[in-house]
């Protein structure tokens, strides 16, 4: 079993991002909000590169790495631009992503099954520049054996599906989600594959997924960003990690 005593938790500054270009100009700054982050215990930053720059933009991932101290998780969709990023930069994880240019958030995990050979091999390089690979993917037994076989270290289960179903008071199917969720942790984990979790997480749902034996890492960034607004930035990160220490 892996070592449960330390669940990391990377915060997501998308969202910091998402503000400061609803206006332009270079407030309030995603990097300050990092180091902020990072000053109150957060294990990691993360920051998601969209190919229409909606929010962090190049120059954020270029600060990120020159100024962080904590490992950078850089999600990325699998696409050529930006494996040349990722092999320039080198960060510490890259975090492999589904994107559709249209949708408001990230919908659903990749499809590691059909393009397993495609992904196997896009793979490769950035494993071998030092950095680890991870796959955002459903909570599905036919993607966690095909993203195994790629050479991933690591799996990002989507908790969104959850978190939208207890958010929309549909507890029957929350009940169902979390189910597989846990599930495929464990799957994951005996598969050889290190488990992290994230996305649409907040205080009401976190302690279950905190409380999963494999998960080694949550990615929490749009709750975190918009209860700052109420508790300050530290003051969110706080009570969220307090959550989950209680929870493990
Ligand atoms: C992959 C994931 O779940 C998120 O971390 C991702 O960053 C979501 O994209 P947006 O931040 O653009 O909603
Ligand atoms: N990979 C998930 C993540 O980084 C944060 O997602 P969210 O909390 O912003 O939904």
């Amino acid at each position: 079993m892996p070592d449960i005593s330390r669940l990391r938790l990377g915060v997501n500054i998308d969202h910091v991002a998402t503000l400061r270009n609803a206006r332009g100009g270079a407030v309030p700054d995603p990097i300050r909000a990092a180091l902020m982050a990072e000053a109150a215990g957060a294990d990691g930053i993360t920051a998601h590169l969209r190919e229409d720059r909606r929010h962090i933009v190049d120059s954020d991932i270029d600060a990120l790495m020159a100024q962080l101290t904590v490992p950078l998780n850089f999600e990325m969709a699998a696409t050529e631009e930006m494996q040349a990023i990722a092999l320039r930069l080198k960060p510490h994880a890259v975090c492999l992503v589904p994107e559709k240019r249209e949708e408001r958030t990230t919908e659903g995990g990749l499809d590691v099954a059909r393009t397993e050979d495609k992904l196997t091999r896009y793979i490769a390089p950035l494993r071998e520049a030092g950095c680890r690979v991870s796959i955002f993917i459903a909570a599905d037994a036919e993607q966690i054996e095909a993203a195994a076989r790629t050479g991933a270290d690591i799996i990002e289960l989507h908790t969104g599906a959850y978190c939208d179903a207890h958010a929309d008071g549909h507890m029957d199917v929350r009940d169902r989600e979390f189910e597989a969720l846990r599930e495929m942790a464990t799957y994951a984990h005996s598969l050889g594959l290190e488990v992290h979790a994230g996305h649409g997480l907040t205080f009401d749902t976190v302690a279950p997924i905190a409380a999963l034996p494999e998960v080694m890492e949550l990615n929490i960034g749009h709750f975190l960003i918009g209860e700052s607004v109420f508790l300050g930035l530290e003051g969110a990160i706080a009570k969220m990690r307090s959550l989950m220490d209680a929870a493990r």
